[in-house]
């Protein structure tokens, strides 16, 4: 069982020492990765996704369980420990949704009562809905990620999760956080967006492709996370009315912007 992921230092685009020298995720947490466009976010992700070993530009290490991971499970993909999603995935194979559930399942040794869970999960994740005799090619951008978050959830069971700017997903992005750190797993999510930032138990700060430090998440930060949320509950709400066509009479702003 995986239990921590840790990652050793290397060096920023300028071939400096990164100020932080060692992270150590645990089984269980949450990372967020913040920083402004082009501060390396994606490429400390990707450090982890292929096990890194001093070997990408960064030279950064990754120790999962305090040992470096054997060249196995770097290379053998039954032994997949890392489930990525981003922003701009999509399905590109011919068949329905569930018959890639049905293969995905039966590939990974999962059972096959798990495609129902899947398209359950995935429903409420986006206000579209998901049927299992759709082509996954039909689905749209966020019918594609919420079924990518549930399979990741419940199929694929890998034990680190990397989600990128699942903000711009278009799914309810607070609830796909839930599901996602539910079970157990070490999940890092690189963002722009504070109420995502503010969900997490520490963030990562990044500047010129370095981890600068290391900031615990308050308590006030974490209430703060979920007042904000309900905002923005009210604006995916809202935009589903708008894109039906409905005329907005019921919502009131007063007292919330004073
Ligand atoms: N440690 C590093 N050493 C050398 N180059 C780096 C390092 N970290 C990042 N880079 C390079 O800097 C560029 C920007 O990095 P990256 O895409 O990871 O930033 P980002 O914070 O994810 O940006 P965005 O917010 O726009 O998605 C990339 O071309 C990447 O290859």
């Amino acid at each position: 069982m995986i239990k921590r992921v840790t990652i050793l230092g290397g060096y920023d685009k300028f071939g400096e020492k990164e100020p932080v020298r060692r992270v150590d995720i645990n089984r269980g947490e949450i990372f967020g990765v913040v920083g402004p466009t082009g501060s390396g976010k994606s490429s400390l992700i990707a450090d982890i996704e292929q096990l890194a070993q001093r070997d990408t530009f960064s030279r950064r290490k990754i120790l999962v369980n305090d040992r470096e991971p054997t060249y196995e499970d770097r290379t053998n993909p039954r032994k997949k420990m890392v489930a990525q999603l981003s922003q701009n995935m999509n399905f590109l194979a011919d068949m329905t949704v569930g018959e890639f559930l049905t293969l995905h399942a039966k590939c990974r040794g999962a059972h096959k009562s798990c495609v129902n869970k899947v398209i359950k999960l995935a429903n409420t994740l986006t206000g579209e809905p998901i049927k299992k005799n759709h082509d996954l090619t039909i689905l749209s951008g966020g019918q594609s990620r919420a079924l990518m978050v549930a399979d990741v959830a419940i199929i694929s069971d890998s034990p680190i999760v990397l989600i990128d700017e699942i903000e711009n997903a278009g799914i309810r992005k607070h609830e796909a956080l839930e599901v996602l750190s539910g079970h157990g797993k070490i999940v890092m999510v690189v963002t722009h967006d504070p109420i995502l930032a503010l969900m997490t138990d520490k963030r990562i700060v990044m500047k010129n492709g370095g981890m600068q430090k290391i900031v615990t998440t308050t308590a006030h930060e974490k209430e703060l996370s979920k007042e904000l949320s309900k905002i923005d509950d009210l604006l995916l709400n809202l935009r589903d009315k708008v894109r039906h066509g409905e005329i907005i009479e019921d919502i009131q702003l007063k007292g919330l912007t004073g």
